[in-house]
């Protein structure tokens, strides 16, 4: 196949995926958003990748976004929200998070396959996205020709955008306002 035709699967899976994201449960994760007085965003490997670009989004739109684990990023407290992305909602470093998330009162959102995993088990809010997952028991409905975690690491980072559309829409927010804050010594 060429990638056309393989680009014309990747679409066909993720329009599986997305439209499927439960809609109150999404209000309630951007009512946490908007009532955080910092957010941390945490993630492994390629769920990583997706989740720095949420923090870098809602830093264009005036919140105080920071990514877990970077060496300026500051301590949790109990006005903090947690946003753990995460397949398998189980990888241990992002369990450990999410429990001294909980152990100072700060929130926690996690967007997962898994909802009953352990991370799911102590989040405040649970995205669930229904796609292959290599790394636990619980794998969604939605199958994938891709490898690994792809389908749901493409469908979380789409997801997060789409909640930034929604915080714009909440702040009055477009993108000229938000470029105003992109970084100006890259
Ligand atoms: O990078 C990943 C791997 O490629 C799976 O497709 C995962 O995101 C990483 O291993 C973290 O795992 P999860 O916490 O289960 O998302």
């Amino acid at each position: 196949m060429n990638n056309q035709e393989y680009a014309k699967i990747i679409l066909n899976e993720l329009n599986q995926t997305l439209p499927t994201i439960d809609i109150e449960k999404s209000n309630q994760f951007v009512d946490l958003l908007l009532h955080a007085k910092e957010i941390f965003c945490a993630g492994a490997g390629r769920s990583g990748f997706a989740v720095r670009g949420f923090a870098m989004r809602l830093m264009h739109m005036g919140f105080n976004s920071y990514v877990v684990g970077e060496t300026c990023t500051p301590n949790i407290d109990d006005t903090g929200l947690l946003v753990v992305c995460s397949g398998s909602g189980s990888t241990k470093s992002l369990v450990n998070h999410a429990q001294k998330a909980k152990e100072v009162g700060a929130k926690v959102a996690l967007i997962t396959i898994d909802p009953e995993s352990p991370i799911a088990k102590m989040a405040d809010v649970v995205i669930e996205i229904s796609a292959p997952s290599p790394k636990s028991a619980k794998a969604g409905e939605i199958q994938s020709i891709q490898p690994m975690g792809s389908l749901f690491e493409q469908s979380e980072a789409l997801y997060m955008d789409t909640l930034i559309l929604m915080l714009m829409d909440k702040k009055h927010m477009n993108s000229d306002t938000m470029f105003g804050r992109h970084a100006n010594m890259e």
